[in-house]
């Protein structure tokens, strides 16, 4: 296994309180990563201390073929490194199509002015083409994004994160709000897009988790509780405990 991503040790307090609690994880380069857990299990403190939101107070976040350490790096500097993070609320320009949307997110420094003033390239046209076609959207490129259901509205997002080749990309729950064709649709996207790098996948429906198909981290009190398929730790007594039986 080539690791992409490797987290050991990592220690996170918020008034003395321990939200990461000596947090040891792996992402391999092209690997699909469920991540599971009651609320306050640490799911989205885990995401904030990757993305450099949040700086852990011990341990080491190691990152790509060189083991850099992101710790300490600016959120833009992570980003730039290759980490892609999509929030729950989808985060599109509801004014553009979405066609500039992807422009946009193609030409990271353009925003939606510079954009209205830009003549895409054909290799532009070309990738957006790709892309729209990867995420489902291919007949939707011309509409404005603001009319969008909320399901296209998260898969234009992911496809604006993709725009950005990132290595590792972190969804936090897809499926919330989605129609059941819409969350089978969210899993053929995050399926097909980590054939090419690793997606980490934080989610509380369980059915959701199943489609992906993947391998789970179960987090509980800021550490790992079990990890495994999810067959493996949804028989495991602590997880049912903590977690399945309430
Ligand atoms: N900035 C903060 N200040 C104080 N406490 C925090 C802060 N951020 C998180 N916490 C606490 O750390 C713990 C872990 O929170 P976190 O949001 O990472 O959990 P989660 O697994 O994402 O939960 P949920 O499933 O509810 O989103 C919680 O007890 C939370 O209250």
């Amino acid at each position: 296994m080539s690791t992409l991503l490797e987290v050991s040790g990592v220690t996170v307090s918020f008034d003395g309180f321990r939200a990461i609690n000596n947090l040891s994880f792996q992402i391999a380069k092209a690997e699909l990563r469920a991540v599971i857990g009651p609320n306050g299990a640490g799911k989205t403190t885990f995401m904030d201390i990757v993305t450099g939101k949040t700086r852990p107070d011990t341990g080491q976040i190691l990152w790509g073929d060189k083991s850099v350490s992101l710790i300490g790096m600016s959120e833009a500097r992570i980003a730039q490194a290759g980490i892609g993070r999509k929030f729950q609320k989808p985060t599109v320009f509801e004014e553009q199509t979405v066609q500039e949307n992807l422009l946009m997110a193609l030409r990271k420094d353009r925003g939606p002015l510079a954009v209205l003033f830009f003549r895409p390239s054909r290799a532009d046209l070309d990738r957006i083409a790709e892309l729209a076609a990867q995420i489902g959207l291919t007949d939707t490129l011309p509409r404005v994004s603001g009319e969008l259901s909320h399901g296209q509205k998260q898969w234009l997002e992911i496809g604006m994160l993709l725009a950005q080749e990132p290595q590792l990309l972190l969804v936090d729950e897809p499926a919330a709000g989605m129609t059941p064709a819409e969350r089978e649709k969210t899993t053929a996207i995050l399926v097909e897009a980590a054939k090419t790098r690793a997606v980490v996948v934080v989610e509380h429906d369980m059915e959701f988790v199943r489609r992906l198909n993947c391998k789970v981290t179960v987090l509980h009190e800021g550490a790992v509780l079990a990890e495994g398929s999810l067959d493996h730790v949804t028989k495991n007594q602590d997880v049912i405990d903590v977690y399945l039986g309430r």
